[in-house]
């Protein structure tokens, strides 16, 4: 039943509540998809792929993947359940992921 519930698309009350503090924090919705999607922009690429490595490991313990861009010092990070195709659980827990990982950046 849980793991059900995860593997579903996200209800309309769902989506009121887990995607508005996804959405304060320059989260969208796509317009042509049932997917999210952010744009960050850090100081250099040593920051961004540093960042994307701790995604990159979050995405494969979950075993849910993001589908992104990278240029330098810019990771643009779309999110969707393909299973389902759209919005699921998954997608609001590993946005959260990223949100925690991107505030953890520092110079190394
Ligand atoms: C076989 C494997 O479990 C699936 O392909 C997983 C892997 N990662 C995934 N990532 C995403 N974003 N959506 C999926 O549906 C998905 N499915």
């Amino acid at each position: 039943m849980a793991s059900d519930s995860k593997r579903a698309k996200l209800t309309t009350e769902q989506r009121e509540t887990t995607l508005a503090p996804l959405t304060a924090a320059g989260w969208t919705t796509v317009t042509d998809r049932d997917a999210i999607y952010k744009e960050y922009l850090f100081k250099n690429f040593n920051q961004a792929f540093g960042f994307m490595t701790r995604v990159a490991m979050q995405a494969e313990k979950m075993d849910h993947h993001p589908e992104w861009f990278n240029v330098y010092n810019k990771v643009q990070i779309t999110l969707s359940s393909h299973d389902v195709g759209g919005l699921s659980e998954r997608d609001i827990r590993l946005a959260n992921f990223i949100e925690t990982a991107s505030k953890s950046v520092t110079d190394q």
